[in-house]
């Protein structure tokens, strides 16, 4: 018998069908705790309504951040080759040395929020096909990103970020919003890493051109992904989808994140419920694709570096609501008088 979890796209979307929701028990514990803790109802705001939703996932009432854990993604695009980028390909792989070197943003944020961090290049020296073309990926290709992705969680995580590194990767993830909720491919373009006016207009063109050679995409998550995604892109959505099934709650980062984490919204409706938006990016319409999810985001800081990077800074906010609910006294035991 194969040790593969999967090793089709209904596979997988099977597994995603059959994952469990949150512990309900767990939850109401927690909601009875806040009701008990040494403050005024609500006055801690969203962190309250947070570690709660850690409750439910970790199914324990007085949930712990010990073990949060970062894994960044590597891919090469094909469509780079329509000049879709302000950098060169390259740079995928310079900058994948540079974070097992430790020397990139993410691996500070890593740091200061005291996750482990790991990075997993995917083929960098076979880029996708060019997507104007025809499918990014064979069948057999977007399932092996996904399993990367599956085997890159730590059974003992308790908190996950997926971040990405790729080249080209803000259209690509253009393309995929614009398969899944339409609209002008105006709407979906932004600037990535520094691209001109001009390079807004050949980006649109471009996205517009890969779903004109990818027909089968409207409206069908994983195929999106499939035709339209990257390695890098399959793989964060290979991972959440892990994290999904082991319970783990999950930080989002930026654009090229929410891109992954909206095919498997629409091929499995609830599929999300495990996550929250860490931070909204500076890339144009990712406020506008966190709105289609219905995810507001913890911060905005006109970040737009992708690796995680919005996330990692959010893992401490995940962390100062846990530390809240889960180490404050109740009115009880500190003998301060309720209201
Ligand atoms: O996460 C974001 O919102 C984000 C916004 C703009 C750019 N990026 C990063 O920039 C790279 C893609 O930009 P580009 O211009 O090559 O498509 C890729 O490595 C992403 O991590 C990331
Ligand atoms: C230098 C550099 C670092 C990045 N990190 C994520 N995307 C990136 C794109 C560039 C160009």
């Amino acid at each position: 018998m194969s040790q593969q979890p999967f090793s089709t796209l209904a596979e997988f979307k099977a597994l995603l069908e059959a994952a469990n929701g949150p512990d309900a028990a767990a939850i109401q514990a927690a909601q009875e705790r806040n009701g008990q803790l040494t403050k005024p109802p609500g006055a801690l705001g969203r962190l309250e309504e947070l570690a709660i939703w850690v409750a439910g996932w970790q199914g324990n009432g007085r949930p712990e951040l010990n073990a949060p854990q970062v894994v960044v993604f590597a891919g090469n695009h094909g469509v780079t080759a329509q000049g879709v980028s302000a950098f060169p390909a390259e740079v995928t792989e310079q900058m994948v040395l540079n974070f097992q070197h430790g020397g990139a943003a993410i691996n500070q944020l890593s740091k200061a929020a005291g996750a482990q961090m790991d990075v997993h290049a995917l083929e960098l020296d076979r880029p996708t096909q060019d997507f104007t073309q025809g499918p990014a990926m064979s069948e057999d290709e977007v399932v092996s990103a996904l399993l990367v992705g599956w085997n890159a969680v730590s059974e003992g995580a308790d908190l996950l970020v997926t971040g990405e590194m790729g080249i080209g990767n803000t259209t690509s993830a253009a393309a995929l919003f614009l398969a899944l909720y339409g609209g002008e491919a105006e709407d979906w373009v932004g600037r990535g890493t520094g691209v001109d006016d001009d390079g807004l207009v050949l980006k649109a063109r471009v996205i517009r051109e890969g779903l004109a050679a990818n027909p089968a995409v409207s409206g069908n998550g994983l195929e999106a992904l499939r035709c339209l995604g990257g390695r890098e892109v399959a793989a964060m959505a290979g991972a959440m989808a892990r994290a999904r099934v082991l319970g783990v709650p999950v930080i989002l980062d930026g654009f090229i994140s929410t891109a992954a984490a909206a095919c498997l919204q629409d091929s499995v409706p609830g599929s999300l419920d495990h996550t929250v938006a860490g931070h909204v990016s500076a890339e144009l319409a990712h406020a506008n694709a966190l709105d289609r999810l219905g995810k507001e985001p913890l911060l905005s800081l006109g970040m737009r570096l992708g690796e995680g990077s919005g996330a990692g800074v959010a893992i401490n906010i995940l962390k100062a609501a846990i530390a809240c609910h889960s180490g404050m006294a109740t009115f009880a035991e500190a003998g301060v008088s309720d209201g």
